[in-house]
């Protein structure tokens, strides 16, 4: 059985600090935003995590593998590196949606995302070490079948990303709703979605359900782990399958 453990990465009273004491340059922002994601993704990925990016302000991270500690290491070294601080919100649960919801609570009951009073707050748990196990991460990696064919060398580059906007956006809805999965964009044409103990068919569903809705082809591999990396490493691979064989679902156990 799955144990996801998600953690909600929020910049402290960022709104504000947009535009105080005048709105700053956007390019400015970009690149603050796109370099601390960088950072907290290497910093997540060395111990065998995965961040997404998902709004910037807020980002969502599956952190099985790191303690408190590390939690408290990330927001100390951001906070001495960046002009902006880190509340984190840590929950572990079989759906990584409630995990979401359960560390998105901490946070929110820590203070208001513009409350300038609430700064580097941490709140929630940890998997003991002794529990982690070999299941506790499920990972599945979608991929638009034959996204440069059909979209890349034959449209023009919007064009294109609204094709597979369209594939994602459908894709993380159906997913949330009727699969309690967390889909996130990860470039290309490449969706990773977190996901509890799923089964061939509920991917095959969701891959019927995204190309009758959208008219969008998906592949996907999944794979399981102690970690975000075990899993969506062993993901990877099953999909290299899904290439080579021509099928649409691989899972790789
Ligand atoms: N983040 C991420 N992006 C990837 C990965 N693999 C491919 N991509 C992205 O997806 C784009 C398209 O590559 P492919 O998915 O291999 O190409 P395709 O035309 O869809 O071909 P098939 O997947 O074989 O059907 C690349 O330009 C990358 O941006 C991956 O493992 N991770």
């Amino acid at each position: 059985m799955t144990t996801t453990q998600v953690t909600l990465v929020q910049i402290d009273n960022y709104g504000p600090w947009t535009v105080t004491p005048e709105p700053r340059r956007e390019a400015d922002l970009q690149t603050m935003q796109s370099r601390l994601f960088a950072d907290i993704s290497q910093f997540v990925g060395n111990h065998g995590g995965y961040t997404f990016f998902t709004r910037f302000d807020n980002m969502i991270a599956v952190t099985n593998g790191l303690t408190l500690e590390d939690h408290e290491l990330l927001q100390e070294s951001v906070g001495n590196r960046y002009p902006v601080t880190l509340s984190l919100g840590v929950a572990t649960d079989a759906s990584p949606v409630q995990a979401l919801a359960d560390a998105t609570t901490g946070v929110q009951n820590a203070g208001s995302a513009q409350d300038e009073n609430r700064r580097e707050c941490l709140t929630g748990v940890t998997v003991d070490d002794a529990d982690r196990t070999a299941e506790d991460v499920q990972i599945a990696h979608f991929d638009v079948i034959n996204a440069t064919g059909t979209y890349t060398d034959e449209l023009n580059a919007f064009d294109t990303f609204i094709e597979i906007e369209q594939g994602y956006a459908e894709l993380m809805r159906h997913m949330r709703y009727a699969h309690d999965s967390l889909s996130f964009f990860v470039g290309g044409d490449n969706v990773i979605v977190v996901c509890p103990d799923l089964e061939a068919g509920d991917y095959e569903e969701a891959i019927y359900h995204v190309e009758e809705t959208v008219d969008v082809e998906l592949q996907v591999g999944v794979g399981r782990g102690k970690t975000a990396h075990d899993a969506g490493y062993d993901a990877k691979h099953a999909l290299e399958t899904c290439r080579a064989d021509g099928t649409r679902v691989e899972l790789e156990w």
